[in-house]
C-alpha cells in the first residue's frame, strides 16, 4: 500500500522524458549505422564493385542471423528474462561489434589484400570478399540494433504506462529519423571528402555507436532506481514469462494480423530507403549528393509529425483508421514513382507524402502491441512482430536488387566498365514496393473490423483520465 502511495521517479516529467531522451539517442546512432551507406550506394559500385545484387544482398544481411538463426526470438526471450538495463547493454555492444567487422570489410587495408582476403575471396565468386565480410558485420550489428528496437519498446511501455505512452513511442522514433536525415546528409559529404573514399562515413559514424552505449549506460541507472522503488514489481512479473506464451501470440489472430501489416509496410519502407537515393539519382538524373538531400526531406516529415500523430493517439485514439490511411498513401506515392514521368517538384511532393504516411503507421502500430499483448511477455510480443518484420526487410531489399538487375539487363557491367550516361530504370521495383501496400490496407481493414467486433481498444486514446 505503502508503495502505491509513494512518488515513484517516472512519475515526474522531467525524470522520465530524461530518460526517453537517453535510450532514443542510443537509436539515433544506430539508425545513422543502418543507413550510412545508402547515400552512397553508387560509389561502393565502382569503389568496390558492389552491383545491385550485391548492395541488395549487403543491406539484407542485416537481418540474416536474426530470422535464420531466430535471434529476435532469443532477445525476447532474453528481455523478459534478464530485463531492459542487461538487453540493453548486450544490444549496443553487438552493434559496435557488428560495426567494427563491417568497417574492416570495406577497408583499403582488406580490400589492398589484408588479413582474410584470400580466403573470402576463395568461394561465391559473384560476390566480393568485401561484401561477404560487410555481411557478416552487419548481420551482428542487425542482431544488436534490433534487440535495441524491441528492448527500447519494452522499456517506454513500462515508464510511460498510464502515461503519454504514444507521444514518448513518437518522440523516440522522431529521434530516430532525425539519425537518418543527419546520415543521408553526412554521408555523402564525408564520402567526397578528397581522396573520395567509402570508408570515411562508415568510420566516423561506427565510432558514434560509442556514444550511444554510454547513453544508455546512464539510463540503466535511472531505470535500477526506478526498479528499487517499484518494489522489483516488474522483475518479478517479468519473471512469470514461459516459452510457450510464444504460442499464445503465434496463435493471436489480431496480434499476427498487426504482424503481417507490420511487415508489409515496414518492407516497402525500409529496403525502399535502401534504393530510393539511386532511384532518384537515375530518374531524375542528378547527382547522388542532390538525390541524398531530396531524400532527407522522408525522415524530416516523419520525425515532425509521428509525435503530433503518437499525441493524438494518446487523446483521440483512432489506432486502426491511422493504419489504413498510412498504407493508402505509401501505395500512391510508390504507384507515382512507378508511374508518373517524375521532375523534381513530383518527387519532392511523393517523397515527402510518404513522410506522413511514416508517420501515420509507426505512431499507430507501436503503441498498439500493449493493447493486444499481456504485459508481462510484451518483450516477446514485440520480438515476435519484428521476426515477422525482419523476414521481410531481409527478402525485400534481395527482391528489389535482383529485379532491378533483371529488368536492365547489362547495365551494372556497362557502369563497373566506367561507361557514361548509363541509368536504371526502377518501374518494376517501385511496383513491387506498391504492391506491398495494397496488400497492407486490405489487412488494416480486417483488423478494424476485429477491433469493432472484440473491442480491442486499438481505436481508443491510450491516455486514462
Ligand atoms: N522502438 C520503436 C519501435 C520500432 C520502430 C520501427 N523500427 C523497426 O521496426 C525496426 N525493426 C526496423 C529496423 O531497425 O530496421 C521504426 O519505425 O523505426
Amino acid at each position: 500500500m505503502t508503495q502505491t502511495m509513494q512518488r515513484k521517479l517516472n512519475d515526474s516529467v522531467v525524470a522520465r522524458w530524461g530518460a526517453l531522451i537517453l535510450i532514443a539517442l542510443m537509436m539515433f546512432f544506430a539508425y545513422m549505422f543502418v543507413d550510412v551507406i545508402s547515400p552512397i550506394s553508387s560509389l561502393l559500385e565502382t569503389q568496390r564493385g558492389w552491383s545491385p545484387d550485391v548492395y541488395g544482398t549487403v543491406v539484407g544481411s542485416e537481418y540474416f542471423l536474426n530470422v535464420f538463426v531466430l535471434f529476435l526470438i532469443f532477445a525476447g526471450i532474453i528481455l523478459d528474462k534478464m530485463g531492459v538495463r542487461f538487453t540493453g547493454l548486450l544490444s549496443a555492444g553487438l552493434m559496435i561489434i557488428g560495426a567494427g567487422i563491417k568497417l574492416y570489410g570495406i577497408s583499403d587495408y582488406f580490400v589492398g589484400g589484408g588479413f582474410g582476403w584470400e580466403f573470402f575471396n576463395s568461394f561465391w565468386p559473384s560476390m566480393p570478399g568485401s561484401a561477404k565480410v560487410a555481411c557478416i558485420g552487419f548481420a551482428i550489428f542487425g542482431c544488436g540494433a534490433e534487440m535495441a528496437g524491441v528492448t527500447v519498446s519494452r522499456a517506454i511501455a513500462r515508464w510511460f504506462d498510464g502515461k503519454e505512452m504514444a507521444l514518448a513511442m513518437g518522440v523516440e522514433m522522431a529521434i530516430a529519423r532525425l539519425g537518418v536525415t543527419a546520415v543521408f546528409f553526412l554521408s555523402p559529404r564525408l564520402a567526397a571528402i578528397a581522396p573520395e573514399s567509402v570508408v570515411r562515413p562508415v568510420a566516423v559514424v561506427g565510432a558514434l555507436l560509442c556514444i550511444g552505449f554510454l547513453t544508455f549506460l546512464v539510463f540503466t541507472f535511472m531505470d535500477r532506481k526506478l526498479d528499487r522503488q517499484m518494489g522489483n514489481i516488474e522483475e518479478i512479473e517479468e519473471d512469470k514469462f514461459k516459452v510457450k506464451d510464444l504460442g499464445n501470440l503465434f496463435g493471436s489472430k489480431t496480434f499476427m494480423i498487426v504482424a503481417f501489416l507490420c511487415v508489409l509496410y515496414y518492407s516497402a519502407i525500409f529496403p525502399f530507403q535502401k534504393f530510393a537515393v539511386p532511384m532518384l539519382q537515375n530518374t531524375l538524373a542528378i547527382s547522388s549528393q542532390e538525390a541524398s538531400d531530396l531524400f532527407a526531406w522522408f525522415p524530416i516529415g516523419a520525425m515532425i509529425l509521428t509525435p503530433l500523430l503518437g499525441a493524438f493517439l494518446d487523446f483521440r485514439g483512432k489506432g486502426a483508421t491511422m493504419l489504413i490511411l498510412g498504407a493508402i498513401l505509401m501505395c500512391a506515392c510508390h504507384l507515382t514513382f512507378a508511374l508518373v514521368p517524375l521532375t523534381k517538384p513530383i518527387a519532392y511532393i511523393a517523397i515527402i507524402l510518404l513522410g506522413v504516411s511514416f508517420s501515420l503507421v509507426p505512431a499507430a502500430l507501436w503503441p498498439s502491441v500493449p493493447k493486444l499483448v499481456d504485459g508481462r511477455y510484451l518483450g516477446s510480443g514485440y520480438s515476435v512482430i519484428f521476426w515477422i518484420q525482419n523476414l521481410g526487410l531481409w527478402a525485400f531489399p534481395l527482391i528489389i536488387g535482383k529485379t532491378l538487375q533483371a529488368t536492365n539487363p547489362g547495365v551494372s557491367e556497362q557502369i563497373q566498365a566506367g561507361v557514361e550516361g548509363v541509368t536504371y530504370n526502377y518501374t518494376v521495383p517501385m511496383l513491387v514496393f506498391a504492391s506491398l501496400g495494397v496488400l497492407a490496407f486490405f489487412l488494416g481493414i480486417w483488423l478494424k473490423r476485429l477491433d469493432t467486433k472484440n473491442h480491442y481498444g486499438l481505436e481508443l486514446p491510450n491516455v486514462k483520465k
